[in-house]
């Protein structure tokens, strides 16, 4: 049996072969444990990568960027209008319809403005992260607040059918709530499994009620909390859809690959 590790590996590796563009000029790279194997991948292609310019979505990404010898360059510094070629990132967990929860490793606005500059937005994870409904083995959405706001903003989701929202406190020695790379906090929000778009027009409610929410629609109302940064749902249209409506890109990626035990690679898709 594959550990979850090597099956990381072996997904950012089928998704970097299938992906890379190897003429690529710019290059989204995101953050927390699977995307070292993508970086990994991109160099084990061996191509001249010195007029690539990646693109970092933290410090812990830019720090990965830097290690490995490639070029970081940050967000507010590429020339405006920049269409990057594609973004890598992990997640915590991805539905049948490719929407995800990211953010448990602290780390979503940035993830989400660079997968909405890509033209393809692909997503890498482990089979524990592969489900039909988003919150199934993934317990909460994790949501960057403005300090200030953030027992109002816990006490929102409360009356939103969340149950027992918090804001996430740091796990090593300095006591406190952890600060994100914008020096905003996290508030950790649990809900019931999410419903699909696709669920909705089959007939299930997704308003609220009993807490059950749509994907699309929590998505926007918690974003509409005021000293809500962001929320770590990335749902919508991905990068190809949004292209022919005009815009740059999507928060969803257009594929997913999730190392399995068995050492295979499983991929979801988005339908075109
Ligand atoms: O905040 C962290 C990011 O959203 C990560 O991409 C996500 O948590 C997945 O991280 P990992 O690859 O470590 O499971």
């Amino acid at each position: 049996m594959a550990s979850v590790e090597a099956s990381k590996r072996a997904a950012a590796k089928v998704a970097v072969q299938n992906h890379y563009p190897l003429n690529a000029k710019w290059v989204g790279i995101g953050s927390g444990t699977t995307i070292v194997y993508v970086v990994e991948a991109i160099k084990e292609l061996g191509i001249d990568t010195t007029l690539t310019r990646f693109v970092p979505t933290g410090y812990q990404s830019k720090q990965l960027i830097t290690k490995a010898g490639l070029t970081a360059i940050e967000f507010d510094a590429i020339p405006e209008g920049t269409v990057l070629d594609v973004a890598f990132d992990g997640a915590d967990e991805v539905d049948d319809d490719l929407n995800c929860i990211k953010g448990g490793g602290a780390c979503l606005f940035q993830e989400k403005i660079v997968a909405l500059q890509a033209k393809e937005f692909i997503c890498v994870a482990d089979s524990r992260k592969l489900q039909n409904r988003l919150l199934t083995n993934w317990k909460y959405i994790p949501i960057e607040v403005a300090p200030i706001a953030a027992n109002r903003v816990v006490r929102k989701l409360t009356e939103m059918g969340s149950i027992k929202p918090a804001i996430r406190l740091n796990t090593v020695a300095k006591e406190g709530p952890l600060k994100t790379d914008q020096g905003f906090f996290i508030v950790d929000a649990p809900f019931p499994p999410l419903v699909t778009p696709s669920d909705v027009k089959a007939g299930k409610d997704g308003n609220g009620t009993g807490g059950i929410w749509e994907v699309e629609t929590l998505a926007t109302k918690i974003k509409a909390i005021p000293g809500v940064l962001e929320v770590g749902i990335f749902c919508g249209v991905t990068g190809p859809q949004a292209q022919a409506l005009g815009s740059i890109g999507g928060q969803k990626p257009v594929a997913a690959y999730f190392g399995m035990p068995d050492g295979s690679v499983t991929v979801r898709k988005a339908a075109t």
